[in-house]
């Protein structure tokens, strides 16, 4: 590669780093407090034997599968496992219902399938606005679940349908994805640590 276009390359994958370190010192300074909240409110479902479900699109659906998976295996200690559901991954289901009524109704129609008053509506959305995710928490909200929100510094239509809402201090899509990766992270240990601390400090 030429050597001009390689600095230039460097360049932009240098700043593609500090961008993403400086969203989330800022992340890290606005919503550590946040992030805490949102553990206590899904031990509290899980110990009550809640459900928690998560859907976005894009790379917030796979955000969310990544994050059941973490819940219902195991994240970093062997554990018993944890009620999650991610509703981005059943593709008959998905294409079903999108093709035979709306797309904006793929979160929707499951929630009203399988949830109950006391679970826990995770939606994700980098833009606050995607229909499915909007329509999804609002169900959820006048249905007596809990209601977690995920979202960008544009904030978007999820507040007033969100019991808690998380936002990524950042505009540009992929920075707030990844600070949505990392909150999903800390907030898998925390709630491991709030549900099953001392079964680590046994081992
Ligand atoms: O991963 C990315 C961009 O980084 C995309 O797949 C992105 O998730 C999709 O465009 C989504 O449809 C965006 O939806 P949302 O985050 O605004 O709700
Ligand atoms: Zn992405």
């Amino acid at each position: 590669m030429e050597l001009i276009l390689r600095e230039r390359y460097r360049m932009m994958a240098e700043q593609g780093f500090r961008e993403s370190i400086e969203v989330k010192e800022a992340l890290r300074r606005e919503e550590t407090g946040t992030i805490l909240d949102m553990a206590e409110m899904i031990v509290q479902a899980f110990r009550g034997n809640h459900r928690l479900f998560l859907f976005g699109n894009g790379g917030s659906a796979a955000d969310a599968q990544h994050l059941a998976a973490e819940f219902v295996n195991r994240f970093q200690m062997d554990r018993p496992p944890l009620p999650a559901i991610a509703l981005t991954v059943d593709s008959s289901v998905l294409t079903s219902i999108g093709n035979d009524f709306h797309f904006e109704d793929i979160f929707i129609k499951q929630l009203r399938a399988l949830a109950q008053a006391g679970d826990v509506a995770l939606g994700i959305s980098t833009s606050g606005k995607s229909p499915n995710v909007v329509k999804a928490l609002r169900w959820s909200c006048e249905h007596g679940l809990r209601t977690v929100g995920w979202v960008g510094a544009a904030g978007g239509e999820m507040d007033a349908y969100c019991d808690i809402l998380l936002r990524a201090p950042s505009r540009v899509t992929a920075r707030v994805q990844e600070c949505h990766i990392t909150v999903g992270h800390i907030l898998c240990a925390l709630v491991d640590e709030m549900l099953f601390g001392n079964l680590e400090q046994n081992e």
